[in-house]
């Protein structure tokens, strides 16, 4: 049975949910947007871009052939791009449209349920180009892009190899007659590789390759290249570009190749804000710091715990909402089947989703300042904070991108058999997420970048010497006893911290014994490479949970009370998930006893029963328009078997009453005249 609700017809149990919810939902979506402000504008945005019904198919993308796909997803990025350059460019309030823009990103999810082609443009090209450009470049070529005059993306990774940059093959050797960069791609591993629109829709691309001037390799540098022509959009003479095929996911995004035969660009093409090729063909380094040119890819390591977090949050708006209305066995005989979200196991597989989407959307807030203030000192010439950032947005990449792609499946348990639906919205999510936990730098690799940086901050911590923010707690490693295990929040914070410190201890002490015993320093730090990894998890889980907490209590510090209690309940819940999940070490590192986790597991399923009640609230409080969500399970009203229904009516195979396979295949087999 159904109910009416602000002319919606809302299912009953979605309405009792909302009815219990004992806080303010508004008040929670300003925290998670940033403030009031902030809401209202994200909402005016999401009205103009989504009310006319532009966003929608009129066959579902699921059911289109992979061209289908790929045509229709370019022609809802062009009415996007235009929606962006006209309506939504002034309402956003940025000077360029939509670069950096979480919510015009998120505003975009709602044309695709899969990726716009666009993406790479605007995600690496343009960000390219305004990070490595000189003024007199940008001025250039920035307005071209921003206008969408040309179409770009960025093109590093190569078939042979994409964590390692510094082994890409592609050389740019310079021609001091011509004033031109020969590009050239030597062998069948230096083709360019992955990089999103490269396939067919881009006429331009960033192309990383090896620099030689003089005879001289000067390692890897950034170019503009144009691809297509301008108007024919045809493969100019010397390119062989194309795209690679289908993939899990990013099945719109038209990720290509593109190889180089001794094919020619002025001089001027190359982005000289870090480093130079004059005329004559001298090299002139100009930034002080070896790996500037590292910098689109840190700015969407940043990014991406934004992405990724609202990615969460809408998988965990599905599940909740789902688990719902979904009613199933039943534990008591005399009283009716229970909604699902009252299984204790099933709050144990959402709550810890729905916090995590707190913490990773706050970390995500708390890291681009933290950017941004890189940014100005580098402005100003110094550098010196950016091992610590680089160390820093490596690991929060790595950890938000892996614990959101599993807490994703994790929802997809959650809805049982209909979460393995196209039409639930999950598989999509679980595609798009997974792959952010490779690109852009792989887990393993980048959180051994946080290991590098930990281990130094250990040794200057031995030498008592000073510390950087994020690791200060490395100076409390050297005590000699045991942190003292205490289970308020403050305390597993601290044990958090202990655990990081205690885990880079043992690597440090592990590789210096296996130095000692005759291995080089390389393979000393490869033997320990699994325990490296695992103190750079910590370390990250400690920053995160520290953020996630302090940003709380300050963000909350005037909200109504049951504002300040829900909130209160999910960080508390997010510090007993991870010290739950991390017993073994807590018992290596602090001074808990086997009582103290036993009290602790009992406090925690007490916890998941006081949210239980306002878990529909909580995820109502994301705000995300069921434009957003495109879920069968997850929709506002809760109308999911309708849904299902309506979905599955409009399967092609539906079409027909018979189908063409059976007088073809089926009669003859079962007739045995196959
Ligand atoms: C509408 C608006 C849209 C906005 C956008 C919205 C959303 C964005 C969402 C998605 C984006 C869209 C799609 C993205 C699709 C994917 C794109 C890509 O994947 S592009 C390719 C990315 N490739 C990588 O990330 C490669 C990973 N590899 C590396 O980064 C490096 O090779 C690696 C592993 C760091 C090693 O580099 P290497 O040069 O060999 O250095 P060393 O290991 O020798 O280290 C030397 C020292 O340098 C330090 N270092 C390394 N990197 C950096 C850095 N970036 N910054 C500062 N310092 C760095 C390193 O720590 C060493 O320091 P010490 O010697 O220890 O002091
Ligand atoms: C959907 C998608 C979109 C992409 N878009 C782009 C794009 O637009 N432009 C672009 O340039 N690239 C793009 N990429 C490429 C992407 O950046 C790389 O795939 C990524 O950086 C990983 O590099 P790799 O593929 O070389 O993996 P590999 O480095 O070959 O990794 C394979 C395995 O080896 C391990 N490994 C590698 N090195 C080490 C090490 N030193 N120590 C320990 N373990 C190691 C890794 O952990 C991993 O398990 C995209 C990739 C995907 C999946």
């Amino acid at each position: 049975m159904t109910q009416t609700n602000n002319n919606m017809t809302v299912n009953p149990d979605l309405a009792m949910e909302r009815a219990k919810c004992n806080f303010n939902v508004l008040e929670v979506t300003h925290i998670f947007d940033g403030g009031e402000r902030n809401t209202l504008q994200r909402k005016k945005i999401e009205d103009v871009a989504l009310n006319s019904g532009a966003s929608k198919d009129a066959l579902g993308e699921e059911h289109m052939s992979p061209k289908e796909k790929y045509e229709n997803a370019v022609r809802k990025s062009c009415i996007y791009a235009t929606m962006m350059k006209n309506e939504l460019a002034e309402l956003s309030g940025l000077e360029s449209f939509g670069v950096s823009s979480p919510v015009i990103r998120r505003t975009a999810d709602a044309f695709f349920k899969e990726v716009s082609p666009f993406l790479l443009h605007l995600g690496m090209f343009v960000p390219t180009i305004m990070g490595q450009c000189t003024p007199e470049q940008q001025s250039y070529w920035l307005p071209r892009a921003l206008d969408m005059q040309i179409i770009g993306t960025y093109a590093q990774t190569e078939l042979g190899h994409g964590t390692f940059i510094r082994g890409l093959e592609t050389t740019a050797t310079y021609d001091p007659e011509t004033e031109e960069f020969v590009l050239h791609s030597p062998t069948l591993s230096s083709y360019k590789w992955w990089a999103g629109g490269l396939g067919k829709t881009v006429n331009y691309c960033i192309v990383v390759a090896q620099l030689y001037t003089k005879g001289e390799c000067h390692g890897t540098h950034p170019f503009i290249v144009q691809i297509r022509d301008e108007d024919t959009h045809v493969p100019l003479p010397g390119i062989k570009v194309g795209e690679i095929g289908p993939k899990m996911g990013f099945n719109t995004a038209d990720n290509g190749f593109l190889g180089f035969d001794h094919y020619r660009i002025p001089r001027e093409h190359m982005l000289m804000k870090n480093a130079q090729v004059l005329k004559d063909g001298t090299y002139v380094k100009v930034a002080r710091h070896g790996k500037l040119t590292y910098g689109t890819m840190v700015f969407v390591r940043v990014v991406l715990v934004n992405e990724v977090a609202f990615n969460l949050a809408k998988a965990s708006t599905i599940a909740v909402r789902y688990s719902a209305i979904r009613r199933q066995s039943k534990p008591k005989p005399d009283e009716v089947e229970p909604q699902i979200l009252d299984y204790v196991t099933q709050q144990h597989k959402l709550f810890i989703a729905i916090a995590t989407a707190h913490a990773l959307q706050l970390c995500s807030t708390w890291l681009w300042e933290s950017f941004s203030a890189v940014l100005a000192q580098m402005k100003g010439g110094n550098t010196d904070t950016l091992p610590e950032f680089h160390a820093l947005s490596s690991c929060l990449k790595a950890i938000s991108t892996s614990d959101s792609a599993h807490l994703i499946e994790q929802c997809r348990h959650a809805c049982g058999g209909h979460g393995y639906m196209i039409s639930s919205g999950i598989p999509n999510l679980y595609n798009f997420v997974s792959a952010t936990r490779t690109y852009e730098g792989d887990y393993t690799v980048l959180l051994l970048q946080t290991a590098r940086f930990l281990v130094k901050a250990y040794e200057q911590a031995e030498a008592k010497k000073p510390l950087t923010p994020t690791v200060s707690y490395l100076a409390h490693a050297f005590s000699g006893s045991r942190a003292t295990w205490d289970n308020s929040p403050d305390g597993i914070i601290r044990s958090f911290q202990a655990l990081a410190a205690g885990k880079t201890a043992v690597c440090v002490t592990n590789m210096r014994k296996r130095m000692r015993a005759g291995l080089s320093q390389v393979d000393a730090w490869e033997m320990s490479t699994i325990q490296l990894v695992a103190a750079a998890e910590a370390h990250c889980r400690a920053v995160i949970a520290d953020t996630y907490r302090k940003e709380i209590v300050r963000l909350t510090a005037n909200s109504s009370p049951n504002v300040k209690v829900v909130m209160d309940q999910l960080t508390t819940l997010y510090l007993y998930y991870w010290a739950l999940e991390r017993t073994g070490d807590l018992l290596m590192f602090t001074s808990v006893s086997q009582k103290d986790l036993v009290d602790l597991q009992i406090a925690y399923e007490e916890l998941l029963l006081k949210i239980r009640p306002n878990a529909v609230g909580l995820v109502d409080a994301f705000d995300l328009r069921d434009e957003l969500l495109h879920s069968t399970l997850g929709s506002y009203d809760g109308r999911v078997y309708e849904r299902l229904m309506e979905e599955a009516l409009k399967s092609p195979m539906n079409k027909e009453p018979v189908s063409d396979a059976y007088s073809k295949y089926l009669r003859p087999m079962m007739k045995g005249k196959l």
